[in-house]
């Protein structure tokens, strides 16, 4: 590949991994890119790594502009190996470079590969003159990584937000306004839920910092480069950051013979009665990473499973699971189902709804086959929960 122009001097120069459909178990089906972005100034400075089977490709696009030798800087906006990975290979083709990073990521650095880089600290403020550029620091830790920053060039008007703003979406062409962008806006709340969820109250606070700088592009190291969209996302990082809602509720299930099927179908007919939208999901059949993209600005959820061996079913555990670890606080959640004897999925399901830090609603279960009295029940289940969702009870 040939390095792409931003604008005059500054390449990207990373990788688009077009089939990459598993991004450690978040289902990337537009693929995956590691953007890494060269500035030719008087100082010559590359922003990023990419993922480490990718280097040598990598270092080709830096050499359809410059000999890597001639690299002054190397920016480390995270240590993560999809972007930290090529970076052994950097430090043996950049001689001459410096790698710039936080002194947390200094030690990740040292804990991934060995004291092999020669490094500078930058802390919050420092700035680094390239010659006509200049680059300014400012960490964003645990957005996602504990060492994250985001390194922006006031000249440029550019902002390198490393992970932030990213989208796992490979397209051919680089800018928001080449792109159908609903899709970018898609790709974006399906990373902001399952990368950034745990760590979302951290959000409005980077998004006041970023919204205080002069801005003309962002340039995450995943997807495209914001240029006429910057409003419309960080108004989305803003509202998911504060976890704002819609009048949403989903039903989530996974069934043995068709009983909790049955179940989730009759709510989802008293949901709709009362007025919420409602999206159901068989589990096996989904990609959890969507559900999960819809769940961040869902305002409750139902999830179902049958007693299978005293517990409940492992496709449900493995949800909830993810859940657990992501906290999707400030949604209402509760648990229905089959069992055929002393059950177990329903308290099992419900300790796990708790621990992920929903507000646990009261259940609703049935012994065997949900009979028409029960599916009737069931439906005005559906109703009375989403009444409360929605009146907020
Ligand atoms: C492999 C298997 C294991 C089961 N284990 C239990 C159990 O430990 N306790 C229980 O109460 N019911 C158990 N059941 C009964 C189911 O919970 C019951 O058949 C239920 O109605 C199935 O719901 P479904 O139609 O949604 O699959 C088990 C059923 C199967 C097929």
């Amino acid at each position: 590949m040939k390095a792409r122009t931003i604008v005059s001097d500054i390449y990207e120069v990373g990788i688009r991994d077009w089939t990459l459909h598993d991004f450690h178990g978040f289902a990337t089906p537009r693929g995956v890119t590691y953007n890494s972005f060269l500035i030719m100034d008087e100082k010559i400075c590359l922003i990023d790594g990419v993922k480490a089977p990718f280097a040598e490709e990598q270092l080709c696009n830096i050499r359809t502009i410059v000999d890597p030798e001639k690299i002054d800087y190397i920016v480390v906006n995270h240590v993560e190996p999809d972007h930290s990975g090529s970076l052994p290979a950097l430090a043996k083709a950049c001689p001459n470079a410096t790698f710039l990073i936080t002194v947390q990521g200094a030690n990740e650095l040292k804990e991934h590969y060995g004291d092999i880089f020669k490094t500078q600290i930058v802390k919050k403020g420092d700035t680094v003159s390239l010659g006509k550029r200049s680059l300014a620091f400012q960490p964003i830790p645990m957005l996602h990584w504990p060492d994250s920053m985001v390194t922006y060039c006031p000249e440029e008007q550019i902002l390198f937000s490393s992970d932030a703003f990213g989208q796992h979406y490979c397209c051919s062409k680089l800018f928001d306004d080449e792109t159908e962008v609903e899709n970018m806006l898609f790709e974006a709340q399906k990373y902001f839920a399952n990368i950034l969820m745990p760590y979302r109250k951290l959000v409005p606070n980077t998004v006041k910092l970023v919204r205080s700088l002069p801005l003309k592009m962002i340039c995450s190291c995943h997807g495209c480069i914001w240029r006429s969209h910057i409003d419309d996302i960080l108004n989305q990082y803003e509202s998911w950051g504060k976890g704002e809602t819609v009048d949403r509720v989903l039903v989530v299930f996974d069934t043995m013979w068709g009983g909790t099927a049955a179940m989730a179908r009759a709510m989802i007919k008293g949901i709709e009665k009362q007025g919420m939208r409602v999206k159901l999901y068989r589990y096996e059949s989904s990609l959890k990473a969507d559900i999960v993209s819809d769940l961040l600005t869902a305002k409750g959820i139902l999830i179902g499973s049958p007693t299978q061996n005293s517990g409940m079913m492992p496709t449900i555990g493995g949800f909830l699971t993810y859940l657990k670890g992501l906290k999707p606080t400030g949604k209402k959640a509760a648990a229905f189902g089959t069992y055929g004897w002393a059950g177990g999925a329903e308290k099992d399901m419900e300790a796990m709804i708790r621990d992920s830090g929903m507000e646990l609603l009261p259940g609703y279960n049935v012994k065997w086959r949900p009979l028409p009295k029960e599916l009737e029940a069931a439906e005005q289940y559906g109703f009375d929960f989403a009444e409360k969702v929605s009146k907020g009870e």
